[in-house]
This record gives C-alpha cells, sequence and structure tokens, in this order.
C-alpha cells in the first residue's frame, strides 16, 4: 500500500503539492486525475524518493522509497518514457537495468513478450514510435515483478490498440493483487480502467472515493429546458430556483435543470403559461462531471483566438471593408448575421451564464438574471455527498467515501 500524509511540495512560490493524504490499495487500479499541472508527476516523484518533500511523508508498504529494501523489486514505475538512451537497443536497455537490480536475463525477454516488443527488441530506440517507447517504459516497470506499480500517464501516444493492452494490463496486475496507481488527465480513460480515483488540482485533494461512487455522485440526470425567448426563460427559471432547482445556462440559450423532474417542469411552465421548445431527460458523462469539480483549479486557460486581424477578408461589400472597420469573423464575439457598418446584434440571451451555482457556491451578482432569488438548496438530490475536511469550496460536491476493498 502507498500512504501519503500531509505530503507537501513547494518550489519557490508554487505549491505544487498541497497537504495530500491519501491510501493506494492493493488489488486495485487507483486513478490519480487532475488538470495539467495540479502535481500529479511532483507526487509520483516524492512516492519514488525521486523529490524530498517539504513537509509531509509518503511510504511504501509502510517504508520510505528510499529505505526500501531492493526497492526496484518492489517497485515499478514508469515516469518518462522518453528517459532510454537512444543508442540502445530495447534488449539492452533493459538488460541494464535488469544487471543495476539483479533481475535475471531471462526476465528480460519475458517483459518484452509482455509489451510487445519482441521483434524490435533489438532495435536502436531511438527510432521508436511514442508508442513502442511507452511499451519499453512499461517493461522497465515490469522487470522486477513488483507488488506495487506507478505509471505517469501511460496511454500517451498509445493507439487505440495500444490503449486497449495497457488497460488490460493494469487490470490484470490488480487482479494478481498489486497496487496499482495510475495518473491520467482523462476521467473518460479512468473511469474504463480504474476502480478507485484519487482526484487533485493546485496540488489539493478533490476527491477520494471508488469510481462506483464517482459515478453515484456525478451521474446525476439534468432536464434540457428550451422557451420562445428570454422573458419567458427567466420567468420559468426564477421559478424553479424558488422550488429549490438549480438551472444553469448551457451556451445555445437552452436552461439546464437539475433538482426538479421533468413533469413538475412542465407543470410549472403550464402555470407560468410558459411556452416550451423542449423539455427533455438528459444525464452529465463523468468527463463533465470531472470537468466541473476541477474547472475552478486548471492552472492553463485558453482564450479565444482573436487573429488580430491578420486575416484577410473572403468576401465583403464591393469595395471590400475600410481599413480597420469590423467585418463577419473578423473580431471575437462575431454574431452570425451581423451586417457589417449595421448597429451590432445584441449578444445571444444569456448563453453560457450560470444562473444558479452548483451547492454551496455563491451567486455571481453579474451572472444571474436580474431579480432572480438566490439558490434554494435542491428538492432533488443531485447526490452530492458531504465535503472532506479541508477540500476547498470548489470540490464541495464531493467527499471522501470509500467502500473498503
Ligand atoms: N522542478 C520544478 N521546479 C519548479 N516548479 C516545478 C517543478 N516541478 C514541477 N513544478 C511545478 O509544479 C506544478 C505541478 O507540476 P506537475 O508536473 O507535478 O503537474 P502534473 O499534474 O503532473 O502536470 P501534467 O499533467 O501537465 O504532467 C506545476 O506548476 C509545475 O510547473
Amino acid at each position: 500500500m502507498i500512504e501519503a500524509v500531509g505530503l507537501t511540495k513547494v518550489y519557490g512560490a508554487k505549491r505544487a503539492v498541497d497537504n495530500l493524504s491519501f491510501q493506494v490499495r492493493p488489488g486495485a487500479v487507483t486513478g490519480f486525475l487532475g488538470p495539467n499541472g495540479s502535481g500529479k508527476s511532483t507526487t509520483m516523484r516524492m512516492i519514488l524518493g525521486l523529490d524530498t518533500p517539504t513537509a509531509g511523508r509518503v511510504t511504501i508498504g509502510g517504508c520510505p522509497f528510499r529505505e526500501l529494501p531492493n526497492a526496484p523489486r518492489q517497485v515499478g514505475a514508469l515516469l518518462d518514457a522518453k528517459a532510454v538512451h537512444g543508442g540502445r537497443s530495447a534488449r539492452q536497455h533493459l538488460l541494464c537495468l535488469a544487471q543495476l537490480s539483479g533481475i535475471p536475463q531471462r526476465r528480460v525477454d519475458e517483459v518484452l513478450g509482455v509489451v510487445g516488443l519482441q521483434d524490435v527488441a533489438r532495435r536502436r530506440s531511438k527510432g521508436f514510435s511514442l508508442g513502442m517507447g511507452q511499451r519499453l517504459g512499461i517493461a522497465g516497470a515490469l522487470l522486477g515483478d513488483p507488488q506495487v506499480l506507478l505509471f505517469d500517464e501511460p496511454v500517451n501516444g498509445l493507439d487505440p490498440e495500444g490503449i486497449h493492452w495497457i488497460r488490460n494490463l493494469m487490470r490484470k496486475l490488480a487482479s494478481e493483487g498489486r497496487t496499482v496507481f495510475v495518473s491520467s488527465h482523462l476521467m473518460s480513460e479512468m473511469a474504463l480502467t480504474a476502480d478507485h480515483l484519487i482526484v487533485i488540482g493546485q496540488g489539493r485533494l478533490l476527491a477520494d472515493m471508488s469510481v462506483k461512487d464517482f459515478i453515484a455522485y456525478n451521474s446525476a440526470g439534468f432536464a434540457r429546458v428550451r422557451t420562445p425567448d428570454q422573458q419567458q426563460g427567466e420567468k420559468l427559471a426564477g421559478r424553479l430556483a424558488e422550488i429549490g432547482g438549480q438551472v444553469h445556462l448551457e451556451q445555445d440559450g437552452a436552461l439546464r435543470v437539475t433538482g426538479v423532474d421533468l413533469p413538475r417542469i412542465s407543470n410549472l411552465a403550464h402555470e407560468l403559461d410558459v411556452r416550451l421548445y423542449e423539455l427533455s431527460p438528459h444525464q452529465a458523462s463523468l468527463e463533465e462531471a470531472y470537468m466541473r469539480m476541477t474547472q475552478m483549479v486548471v492552472d492553463y486557460r485558453s482564450t479565444d483566438d482573436p487573429r488580430a486581424g491578420l486575416q484577410q477578408p473572403v468576401a465583403g461589400p464591393a469595395g471590400g471593408y475600410p481599413p480597420g472597420a469590423p467585418h463577419p469573423g473578423q473580431f471575437p464575439g462575431h454574431v452570425p448575421g451581423q451586417v457589417p457598418g449595421q448597429p451590432p446584434v445584441p449578444a445571444q440571451p444569456y448563453a453560457g451564464q450560470v444562473f444558479a451555482p452548483p451547492p454551496g457556491q455563491p451567486v455571481p451578482a453579474a451572472q444571474g438574471y436580474p431579480g432572480t432569488p438566490p439558490a434554494a438548496p435542491p428538492a432533488m438530490p443531485p447526490a452530492a455527498p458531504p465535503a472532506a475536511p479541508g477540500v476547498p469550496p470548489a470540490a464541495l460536491t464531493l467527499s471522501k467515501n470509500e467502500s473498503e476493498s
């Protein structure tokens, strides 16, 4: 078992890992999820004794990695598949590792077979594709037949067949009673592979729960509701919030409603004399749930590319647009149908705004409909368990909840 207690790593002003406590148990695949830069690799390096924690500790089987007797026989890891001497063949690379750890030569041929590299074993690894490099890294991790395995983004560069293969490999290793800890930033991948999830954001723990619980808590259904115009949408949204519904505004202006079932929404609309163009049931995907959980803690956000007006207009009024004049497609926020030189068309009604925030989060003043009452607690539970101590506000929808395996 891997156990971290109050694990913290600070680089200058950056808290890469912030007071992380978790356990990774044997006999299961534990997914380690977080957006780019959230501290996954740093955590893995500390587990493997490659970085020293600023505070806290992490142990494997009760021992810090550096104190483990014959560590390569107990712990195998894939951290950086490119960390290979390119001039050596796959076989030579593995032979070197084996010799350093007192592992018999025949094991090299075994692991080459396990990862499917036997036919290219004598080729120099610098000619390997990304996927072949990943397989070689995985062979290195398996070399000592260890009980504890760590894989940092192992599906990087693998084709669908390779992804399927590594998924099966990890499941097999766990079924043999090994501890398998695998990082990824893809929830969809982890949902298929892992039994348990540890989710972090900006170095902090956001969730520590079984995949089963994660699905139960986050796959709550919602209704999509479309009204003919903003006024009717506001009227209905206000009433839904009053009775405890949560209403988010989708990009296309539809309402996304949780906490109120479809017949009730329909009845309310009827009472309010609001016409409905759409009332449909939907299921939130796990990827969406993960994105919602981590959206407040992503380090890197993209913006629309304004393109600095570099493009020449493809077509326009006779004689082209006057220099500097806006034309369709030239500037962000352009509304299709807007005519150059005419007053701008108002922005899409309430597109992309959040009407009622997730439970426990304040309503941003600028984002609600005017005159909207504050969001009440949901009448129908979207199945959010109580938050774990120390979990930041962005993570209030999830808490530590583990059915012991
Ligand atoms: N040696 C270092 N010196 C300074 N800052 C570092 C160092 N290593 C990591 N960091 C910073 O710590 C933060 C966490 O990085 P880390 O690589 O652990 O994240 P990650 O979750 O593995 O990201 P990714 O998914 O992109 O690999 C980042 O902001 C990173 O820039």
